[in-house]
């Protein structure tokens, strides 16, 4: 392997993006950190890890917003609390800065992500967003932004419980003041900003194991532009395979396959938001979305441009039968002759009344024939996440996508993502995997939550 393509596969596993290994492998098991060790979040309203949770709901329940201090925490001499502006233009370029440089590590800057005003835009401004909840951490002296956390208004339901909540999101500190213990202060601030507002709940997700994951899928990446890939060492080619035989196995339909398939307009809302509840009913986690909210996720508006596709299926009665998005979040290879940057499309949601007929979400039946209506949909995202400029398209094994990961040729990751909510506790959620970490297509996941 070239040193570029290390540096790409480690720089990869941090984003939990794995390098799309065509073989399933082994995964190392992380050294576990015990739960006395856990110094901070020891304190914090969140089940110790590996406790056997009997009775679901939240944790702590005894305050109200009165007795939560009005005043910020107290900021560590030589630096100061900020609230980002993302609105104006001076402060999302120090937002850029800040995780452009930090949020991933990479020594010599050859890969970033390409974070866009327009992608801030749609997951920090949803309906209900607050300027107060996008913190920031600035050095007194020259105002450098040093430190960044976000939260924005979710309605959650786990199982059958429905609460107010918010989602965290894009924490991130400065690479030159890790390991300080910032961290317990920027999400103590957090958690005091949204408890004024009377949320006590919070849903995040992170690639490192706190107390204490809900559920952990994995994630699946399927090459799009597999030469690319190789090229830039997202992807090696097996001892026993050819290039050539790379491309023809990875190869895409030129045209997508489902009749009634187009993009999804304004008018489709309504229709669309009554299908995709009902689909959503079937998982045990997932986000109630309003209808400005539903507007904002799959359609943007006019500042939000090429972050968000969604697609609809229109039947020949003029009923909406399916649904499906993904997103955009590229990165810019620097210092490369040939790639200036690698297209990235992440699974987002979707529904399809495929199985509707059947009340038991597990009826073999039903299976096969949402197994069939999703691969032909799914086999269409990746036609059009190409012709959006995707190299790799990405998904989890949350949803039901376990169903559809092996038949359209998503390879296993090196990376899972664990599910967190804070101050409440629950039973664990299916994250789609077997025991030994492979799809499961008779289980699959009840996630049905997806985060950016
Ligand atoms: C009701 C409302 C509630 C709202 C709040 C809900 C909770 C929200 C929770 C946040 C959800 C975020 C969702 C996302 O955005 S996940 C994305 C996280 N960001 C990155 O990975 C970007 C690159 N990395 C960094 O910027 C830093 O390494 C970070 C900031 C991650 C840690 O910086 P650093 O390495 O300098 O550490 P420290 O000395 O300051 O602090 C050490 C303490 O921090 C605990 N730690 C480490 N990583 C994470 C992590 N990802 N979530 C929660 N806690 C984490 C760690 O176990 C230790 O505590 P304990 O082991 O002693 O107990």
């Amino acid at each position: 392997m070239s040193d570029n393509q290390k540096k790409l596969q480690e720089l990869l596993q941090q984003l939990a993006l794995g390098q799309g290994p065509i073989k399933p492998r082994e995964i190392p098991e992380e050294p576990k950190k015990e739960m006395k060790d856990y110094k901070f979040w020891n304190t914090q309203p969140v089940p110790a890890l590996d406790t056997e949770i009997s009775e679901e709901g939240p944790i702590d329940s005894k305050k109200t917003p009165d007795d939560i201090p009005d005043e910020p925490l107290p900021m560590l001499g030589d630096f100061e609390w900020c609230e980002i502006d993302i609105q104006k233009e001076n402060e999302l370029e120090d937002l850029f800065v800040l995780l452009n440089e930090n949020y991933v590590e990479d020594k010599d800057s050859s890969f970033r992500f390409n974070y866009t005003k327009e992608f801030f835009n749609w997951a920090l401004k949803s309906p209900g967003w607050r300027k107060d909840w996008h913190v920031g951490v600035r050095v007194k002296k020259t105002n450098k932004l040093i430190a960044f956390i976000s939260a924005i208004p979710v309605n959650l339901r786990v199982r059958s419980n429905e609460f107010k909540s918010v989602e965290i999101n894009f924490l991130c500190i400065h690479k030159q003041l890790r390991a300080k213990r910032l961290t317990p202060v920027l999400i103590k601030e957090i958690t005091r900003r949204v408890n004024k507002c009377n949320i006590w709940q919070a849903l995040y997700t992170s690639g490192t194991i706190l107390p204490s994951p809900v559920s952990t899928p994995r994630y699946a990446h399927r090459p799009i532009n597999w030469s690319k890939l190789y090229d830039v060492g997202f992807t090696g080619c097996p001892i026993d395979k050819t290039k050539a035989d790379m491309l023809a196995y990875y190869a895409v339909p030129s045209v997508t396959k489902t009749a009634g398939l187009r993009a999804m307009e304004l008018r489709d809302v309504d229709a669309t938001l009554v299908l995709f509840n009902k689909y959503q009913s079937r998982f045990d986690m997932v986000q109630n979305f309003t209808k400005e909210e539903f507007q904002h996720w799959f359609l943007g508006n006019d500042e939000i441009h090429k972050v968000v596709f969604s697609y609809v299926v229109e039947n020949e009665e003029g009923e909406i039968t399916d649904f499906f998005s993904f997103y955009s979040l590229p990165f810019t290879i620097l210092e490369n002759a040939i790639h200036k940057d690698l297209g990235i499309g992440y699974l987002f949601y979707y529904a399809s009344n495929a199985d509707f007929e059947y009340t038991d979400r597990f009826d073999k039946e039903g299976t096969t024939a949402l197994r069939k209506r999703l691969d032909s949909l799914m086999s269409d995202a990746v036609v059009l996440a190409r012709s959006h400029k995707m190299d790799v398209f990405n998904a989890l094994t949350s949803q039901e996508n376990s169903l559809f990961l092996e038949d359209l040729k998503f390879g296993p990751g090196d990376g899972f993502l664990n599910f967190y909510l804070f101050n409440y506790k629950t039973m664990p959620i299916t994250d789609g995997l077997t025991e030994d970490k492979r799809f499961d297509t008779e289980k699959r996941s009840n996630v049905g939550v997806v985060m950016l």
